[in-house]
């Protein structure tokens, strides 16, 4: 246990670790930099610091479950979430009617997102280029959507959560929350696309209001390339099965513009097996997926993630494994 929250939660270390630090010298230098963990992203006060998530972690509800792994391994039980049979409900049921929990969940996700984030928009800016509006979906707090509004003014950000998270939600902020079940529907992107166009068409008639020109860029892109409809899954799908990962998946299909009209998946999760090779890599992508069971969800290869893109409707996908352990997946109707 100690071993993996160790390794668990300090996946990921940007920027690059200092030449003479712990990681130089048996790795390929070509390989991504981002590995294991200045004790610094603990402490409090110290920029987009991990102590929130260590917190839920080591939490007594995250770590009881796993007293029930051994037997869990070694009999067919009939209920396959080791969280709910400690808690006799799952982690998102428990984090609904227990407030105290509820914060440490949010504010672990919060601290991670914003993390993270900072990474995938230095390091992936093109992924979210262009965007014109954006879907979070399980966005909790809404670290990567106002990660995303900040870097990117022009998009207009939402995050779709449960009420008991949305009321919790900064206010004061450029986005919007929303109050919905995935499970059931994914508001569409598209709002802010609609004002864009409009806008060109009064402000640029000389041309066919497709085309920004110098005059009238839309955050330095034409609007021919400011149409992208995106939804964003952002640590979320690991937490499910495959039943329930194509189901949210088909809701976000269904809110996307085909990929022509610039709509597109954006996932942020681990690709087994992308990315580095290095064994400390493979150990944390393991261990994420023993700590994903135990919440019923699990790690996924590039295989088995292609199977759920192709149940729900996808036709094509690009991985890109730029986030230490986690890669950034876009996925096109
Ligand atoms: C692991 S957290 C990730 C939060 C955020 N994406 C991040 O990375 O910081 C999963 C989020 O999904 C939300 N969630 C779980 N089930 C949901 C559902 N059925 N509909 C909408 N949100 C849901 C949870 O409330 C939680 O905020």
């Amino acid at each position: 246990m100690r071993l993996f929250v160790a390794t668990g939660v300090f996946a990921v270390q940007h920027p690059p670790p200092a030449s003479g630090s712990r990681n130089d010298g048996d790795d390929d230098d070509d390989e991504p930099t981002y590995m294991l963990t200045p004790t610094s992203r603990l402490l409090v006060g110290s920029q987009n610091n991990l102590a929130a998530l260590t917190a839920l972690v080591t939490h007594p509800a995250m770590v009881t479950p796993f007293f029930e792994l051994g037997k869990w391994l070694q009999h067919e039980l009939p209920d396959p979430c080791i969280f709910k049979r400690a808690h006799g409900r799952t982690l998102w049921e428990h984090a609904s009617r227990d407030a105290a929990f509820d914060a440490l969940v949010n504010d672990g996700m919060l601290s991670d997102s914003h993390f993270i984030m900072d990474i995938a928009i230095s390091e992936c800016a093109r992924v979210f280029g262009g965007i014109s509006s954006l879907v979070d979906v399980g966005g909790g707090l809404g670290a990567a959507a106002q990660a995303i509004s900040k870097a990117f003014p022009d998009v207009e950000c939402s995050v779709l959560d449960f009420d008991h998270v949305v009321a919790k939600a900064p206010s004061g902020t450029k986005v919007r929350y929303v109050v919905g079940d995935m499970f059931e529907s994914v508001p569409p992107a598209d709002a802010m696309f609609f004002k864009l166009k409009e806008m060109f068409r009064k402000e640029n008639r000389k041309s066919d209001g497709c085309n920004a020109n110098a005059e009238n860029p839309i955050g330095g892109f034409s609007l021919s390339q400011c149409c992208y409809y995106v939804v964003l899954c952002q640590w979320v799908l690991h937490d499910w099965g495959d039943e329930e990962c194509t189901m949210i998946l088909k809701n976000c299909r269904k809110s996307i513009p085909p990929r022509e009209k610039g709509g597109k998946v954006i996932i942020i999760d681990i690709v087994v097996g992308a990315g580095s090779s290095d064994f400390r890599h493979k150990e944390i992508e393991a261990l994420f997926d023993i700590y994903m069971m135990v919440v019923n969800g699990k790690e996924r290869n590039e295989q088995e993630w292609k199977k759920i893109f192709l149940r729900a409707g996808f036709s094509d996908y690009k991985i890109t494994p730029v986030l230490g352990v986690r890669s950034i997946i876009e996925v096109y109707p």
